[in-house]
């Protein structure tokens, strides 16, 4: 559990990267044709039974024919496995002796939560929640037997129904939100290297611009739980917004992230320049889509023009800068870290020590920021973010968390170092038992020995922890009833 106490890093992997270059493009843009199945077709027959000839029609009903829908699954992310055509099947037909043919099963389709169906341009459809549908494209009715057309004036109709034509209805489908963080930089600018540093993603990296073509997703795993998708997107170049490079299809793709790392190569001559096209491209294509929450990366820090250009690099951008060298591997994580080049720290760069240490101001990101695992209590503390003007509410709300924090990093730090001590003492007492005081430096003991300490322990703070709980569900309460007038000002306000 030591890298808990390390900086920013993502979860100990649990086994070993994988050697295969297969390399899986992120898709988030599908144009499907959706087509519902065909009803089945009416019967037309006539029952003849023993002494009755003649006992009238029964040719039953066909099926329905299946509908496509698409439903909200948070178990897929992207939208590779839509193909371009997408059918339902048809009912079965009607049969004689009443027989009505089967409805098809309808055609079910998982898609991510947050994607959006266009059709000619216009959004006509989206799923917001887990479980959400989306009905694609109607199957046709079955069509009726001749049974069903039987009346006092016709007891034996010749006629039945084909089944409904499915409807055929062709969709854009797109994913509103791609990423929590995109990538964004020239081509060369090591964006491929990075995602492979902190995650299991694999796109190719090389020394030639535009490598890669289609966004990549990697997902970086946080100690506590926490995932955070980051989306290397192809490279950007100046006038991308009047379709140069890969031009537009691309800029779409960043629209859809929630934040954006502007990674720079910093060993380039006056990478600045770099900062203001990428900025300048982004606003021209979307107006506000640079003023997206954002960082920078000041990439390639192991070369020497890249420790040089840095100190001019930080005078000239007015955002939080973090310094990185994807040539250098971390040895203590289990991933190929990022870690800052000296020369960063030295120019005053905002950095990290490992992983996506995004050093962020909750003032610039507008809301709480959370921080790496304290290495006493274990809890990540949250630096809390001052709206102005705060009212008085607002204002006794945030001092309640405040304080709140406070008394759990204490609790937590206090326990922790109590819990340590006493299973020291019983690991020493006991070796010491066994091994009568003799050379037992490295010995250990069995989890079914140690089993014994764990349950004394819990026994003799058992009060202890009954009170933390009784603290915490009324300190828990007073914040709730404060969140809940912060949340009605802010209702009231909103409604003037
Ligand atoms: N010295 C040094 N080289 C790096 C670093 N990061 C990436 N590179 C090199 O830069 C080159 C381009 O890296 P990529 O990760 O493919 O760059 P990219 O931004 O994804 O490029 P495109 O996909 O073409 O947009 C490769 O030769 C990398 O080895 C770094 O931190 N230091
Ligand atoms: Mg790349």
């Amino acid at each position: 559990m030591d890298h808990l106490e390390d900086k920013y890093i993502p979860l100990k992997r649990t086994k070993n990267k994988s050697q295969k270059t297969e390399v899986r493009p992120f898709v988030d843009y599908r144009s499907v044709q959706t087509t519902g199945g065909d009803g089945g077709n009416g019967c037309i027959s006539f029952l003849s039974v023993f002494m009755k000839e003649f006992a009238g029609p029964d040719g039953a009903d066909g099926g329905n024919g299946a509908h496509v829908i698409f439903k909200g699954s948070r178990d897929v992310r992207s939208l590779d496995h839509l193909t371009s055509v997408i059918s339902g099947n048809s009912g079965q037909p009607g049969h004689n002796k009443d027989c009505t043919g089967k409805n098809a099963t309808n055609t079910v389709i998982k898609v991510p939560v947050g994607t959006i169906f266009k059709s000619n341009g216009n959004i006509v459809g989206s799923i917001e929640e887990e479980g959400g549908v989306f009905v694609a494209a109607r199957g046709g009715a079955g069509g009726k037997g001749n049974a069903f057309f039987t009346n006092n004036i016709d007891q034996a109709p010749r006629i039945a129904e084909y089944g409904g034509k499915g409807e055929t209805i062709a969709y854009e489908v797109e994913l509103r939100i791609m990423a929590d963080v995109g990538l964004i930089g020239f081509p060369n600018a090591g964006k491929s290297t990075l995602l492979r540093s902190i995650s299991r993603a694999r796109p190719k990296v090389a020394s030639y611009p535009f490598t890669t073509l289609r966004p990549h997703i990697g997902i970086v795993h946080y100690a506590d739980l926490h995932q955070l998708a980051v989306a290397d997107l192809p490279g950007l170049i100046e006038g991308a917004h009047t379709n140069r490079g890969l031009g537009i299809d691309f800029l779409r793709h960043i629209e859809r992230c929630s934040c954006l790392l502007y990674v720079i190569d910093m060993a380039q001559p006056q990478p600045w320049l770099q900062l203001q096209v990428l900025r300048y491209e982004l606003e021209q294509y979307k107006y506000g889509l640079s003023s997206r929450p954002h960082a920078v990366v000041a990439n390639k820090m192991d070369l020497i023009e890249a420790q040089v250009n840095v100190s001019e690099f930080v005078r000239h951008v007015d955002l939080p800068v973090v310094g990185n060298n994807n040539k250098k591997k971390s040895s203590d994580a289990g991933v190929g870290a990022t870690d800052t080049g000296v020369g960063a720290t030295e120019a005053g760069v905002g950095a990290s020590d490992a992983g996506v240490g995004l050093v962020l101001d909750p003032q610039e990101v507008g809301c709480d920021c959370i921080g790496p695992p304290d290495p006493e209590s274990r809890l990540r503390p949250v630096q809390f973010y001052v709206p102005t003007p705060e009212t008085h509410l607002q204002h006794t709300y945030r001092l309640h968390r405040q304080a709140m924090q406070v008394w759990n990093q204490q609790f937590w730090a206090q326990h922790n170092a109590k819990y340590k001590k006493t299973k020291e003492a019983f690991i020493q007492k006991r070796l010491d038992e066994k091994y009568n005081n003799n050379n037992n430096s490295n010995k250990t003991l069995s989890a079914n020995e140690m089993s014994a300490f764990y349950k004394s322990f819990l026994d003799q703070n058992r009060d202890t922890h009954a009170l933390y709980n009784k603290e915490w569900y009324g300190r828990n309460v007073t914040g709730i009833v404060l969140g809940m007038g912060v949340w009605v000002e802010k209702l009231i306000k909103f409604g003037k």
